[in-house]
């Protein structure tokens, strides 16, 4: 399981969305030392399989396999299983699916031993807004939606908790400082949040207590993806 990031640079994940192989490794070459892990998610890892994972991780930076997986817990603990042998440094499941779900993964996750992946439980997407959630027949409002997941999700085995900027704090309050916190929904000033909903900049989620800071868009769609990183690892000073 990778460290908890002790530089700025270390706290990226720059997530591969793409369904081109040839372009999500040409990003992880030019983001080498620029960003802590590379993340291959559903767009990737559907288009072009396990291989995606095998091509990236060659070239050095610890994946992220983005997969959330959410479904009965043996069908998840099966999915684990598999994921184990790709070598994936973070593996996501959504916290949504119930402790017994949650619990049968990280077992899972555990048969691959000392290697195996940390298991990140996925609390509310930051593309939902208060009133999307509502819209799901959750009550109360995202805040305390995620306290809830993440309480739970802790309890039942997850490695970490995947939150928006906007639930860092209270999560940090709720849960100490001893679970990682990794958050997307990561937009410099300025920046187009696109389907984000519940967003913040890198540093307002640093100074809130994130370890990892999951950034798309803002990074590879820049005109140079490497000068980007560097220009938001400099923002968190
Ligand atoms: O699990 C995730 O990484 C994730 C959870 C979440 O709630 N919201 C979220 O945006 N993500 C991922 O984080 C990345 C954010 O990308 P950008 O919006 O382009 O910065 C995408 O790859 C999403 O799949």
């Amino acid at each position: 399981m990778p460290a908890r990031p002790s530089s700025p640079a270390a706290r990226l994940i720059v997530a591969l969305d793409t369904a081109d192989l040839a372009r999500a490794t040409a990003l992880a070459r030019a983001l080498a030392g620029e960003v802590g892990l590379v993340k291959v998610g559903l767009e990737l890892f559907v288009a072009e399989g396990p291989r995606a994972v095998a091509e990236i991780a060659a070239l050095g930076a610890p994946v992220f396999l983005d997969l959330k997986l959410h479904d009965i817990p043996n069908t998840v603990a099966g999915a684990v299983r598999s994921a184990n042998a790709l070598g994936a440094a973070m593996l996501t499941v959504h916290a949504a699916g119930g402790a017994e779900m949650i619990s049968a993964a990280r077992s899972a996750a555990e048969a691959a031993g000392a290697a195996r992946p940390m298991i990140l439980a996925v609390t509310v997407l930051t593309s939902l807004g208060a009133a999307d959630l509502a819209a799901t027949g959750v009550a109360g409002g995202p805040v305390q939606q995620v306290l809830r997941l993440a309480r739970l999700a802790v309890e039942s085995g997850a490695d970490g908790i995947v939150c928006s900027p906007r639930e860092v704090a209270p999560l940090r309050d709720a849960l100490g400082p001893g679970v990682p916190l990794i958050v997307p929904g990561i937009r410099p000033a300025g920046a187009d949040a696109g389907d984000q909903k519940r967003v913040m900049t890198p540093a307002e989620a640093l100074a809130a207590g994130a370890d990892w800071l999951v950034i798309g868009r803002p990074i590879t769609g820049a005109a140079d993806p490497a000068a980007a990183a560097r220009a938001i690892a400099a923002s968190l000073g």
